[in-house]
């Protein structure tokens, strides 16, 4: 055990989700930098390191950063714009138009700053951004003190951003090159989804991914529509087109994959791909239950996601959680499905070896760095705690999360942000959007 420590944090309840299933009572998680240094019992702790600063969690659960594996950060600054329609509509005659008007670098930076203050305070240390303008993105996450993969996107139709698939692609590409050596911000290409993207762009893309060792971040199967109309156009579904294209590996994150029938399921499996299931996106948008105890059957590795604040309309895991764990109880009629504590890694451990960052983040032991969430669990409405596990999926809100730390970086103290932006300043600029969009 590394002697270089320099903060303990004391915890009713540490969960560190590797090994499965284990609850640790009064332990100490202790840092050195941006990393766990140990996960030892408190009475150890306090005998071993009686002078090292300490932060004390009574009555709280130490848990793993949550991990956001899919949205689209800026669109906070279009929340509510567009609620009670279905996919196609909501992007055709809502999103999109929008979009061509608003859209920008302030708009992205802005609207990313303040979706990174919401998600921080809600116990997400790590997040799967996928929209335009990575470079105003990557400005934002860098002053939140927020972890996040930013799409290099890929669209086949001209918007404000770029103008085809070879533009889109040469400045996600530049802004990762700019970006490169930044401790927090990785990069994913990320073609739209399989009715915006041409075959062409798409065998560019996964040849690039290859070349470049990066994930891929797509929407995929999300609504029977995608299916129908991929039948028509092409003549098969798009998760084999997607696969003939060579797109299909360990770095594919297939968004939604509500429609995935037993074919789907298996090419998912064969290829190591990972899903980001998106409970309240698909619920609102009516897209449909995604099967999810069938890939997880199939080791399909699946973590949650938000999706953008336009169709969800929270950034909000701990929501995610429930409802994933809700919606498959109902989908298959058995309670069993999608326990607590599966619950829990799926927004965790899965979320992060889908982004290929499994052995960094994603669980609290040695080595890992120390992406915390402290949850406070001795409120009124968490009492009587029999299992902590059980508290976190189906008993507490963000409202409950009351510290948080980025690479040992504490980032939220009793529930007051430290280094994201003040809240009047967000408000300001909120203000400022929304006068913009309804005009
Ligand atoms: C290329 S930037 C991302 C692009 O995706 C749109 N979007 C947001 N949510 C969804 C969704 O659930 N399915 C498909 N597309 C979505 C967003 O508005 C941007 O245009
Ligand atoms: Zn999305």
């Amino acid at each position: 055990m590394s002697d270089a420590v320099d903060l303990l944090i004391h915890a009713r309840w540490v969960i560190p989700v590797e090994p499965a299933g284990l609850t640790l009572e009064r332990h100490t998680v202790a840092l050195c930098g941006e990393r766990i240094a140990a996960v030892l019992p408190q009475d150890d702790a306090r005998r071993r390191y009686p002078n090292v600063p300490a932060v004390e969690l009574p009555g709280h659960a130490l848990i793993p950063g949550l991990v956001n594996l899919h949205t689209h950060a800026a669109m906070t600054l279009m929340r509510g714009i567009a609620d009670d329609l279905p996919l196609m509509r909501w992007l055709q005659e809502a999103v999109w138009p929008a979009e061509s008007r608003h859209v920008s670098a302030a708009f992205v930076r802005d609207g990313t700053l303040l979706a990174a203050t919401e998600m921080l305070r809600g116990g997400i240390t790590t997040c799967n951004d996928m929209y335009f303008h990575p470079e105003a993105a990557a400005d934002a996450y860098d002053q939140a003190g927020m972890r996040a993969m930013l799409g290099m996107v890929v669209l086949d139709f001209p918007t404000p951003y770029a103008h085809d698939a070879d533009d889109y692609l040469r400045k996600g590409l530049a802004v990762r090159d700019r970006w490169r050596d930044h401790p927090r911000i990785g990069f994913t290409l990320a073609p739209h989804a399989p009715y915006t993207v041409s075959d062409d762009a798409l065998a560019r893309i996964a040849a690039l991914a290859d070349e470049i060792d990066v994930p891929v971040h797509m929407h995929v199967h999300e609504t029977a529509g995608e299916i129908s109309d991929a039948l028509a156009r092409h003549g098969v579904r798009p998760l084999l087109r997607l696969q003939r294209l060579g797109l299909l590996g360990p770095g594919f994150i297939a968004v939604h994959a509500v429609h995935a029938d037993a074919t789907d399921i298996d090419l998912l499996a064969r290829h190591g791909c990972s899903v980001a299931h998106c409970p309240t996106s698909n619920m609102k948008l009516a897209s449909g239950i995604a099967p999810v105890e069938r890939l997880l059957a199939a080791g399909i590795n699946t973590g949650l996601g938000t999706d953008g604040a336009a169709s969800n309309n929270r950034l909000d895991m701990f929501a995610e959680m429930r409802q994933a764990a809700l919606l498959a109880k109902v989908a298959s009629g058995d309670a069993t499905a999608v326990p607590a504590h599966v619950a829990l890694r799926m927004a965790t451990l899965d979320g992060a070896r889908a982004l290929g960052l499994g052995e960094r983040i994603g669980s609290i032991g040695a080595g890992k760095l120390a992406d915390l969430c402290a949850v406070n669990l001795a409120t009124l409405e968490t009492q009587p705690c029999f299992d902590p596990v059980s508290h976190l999926v189906y008993a507490v809100g963000r409202e409950h999360v009351s510290h948080v730390w980025v690479g040992g970086r504490c980032v939220l103290d009793k529930g007051k942000p430290l280094l994201h932006g003040h809240d009047n300043e967000l408000l300001r600029l909120a203000a400022v959007w929304q006068t913009k969009l309804v005009n």
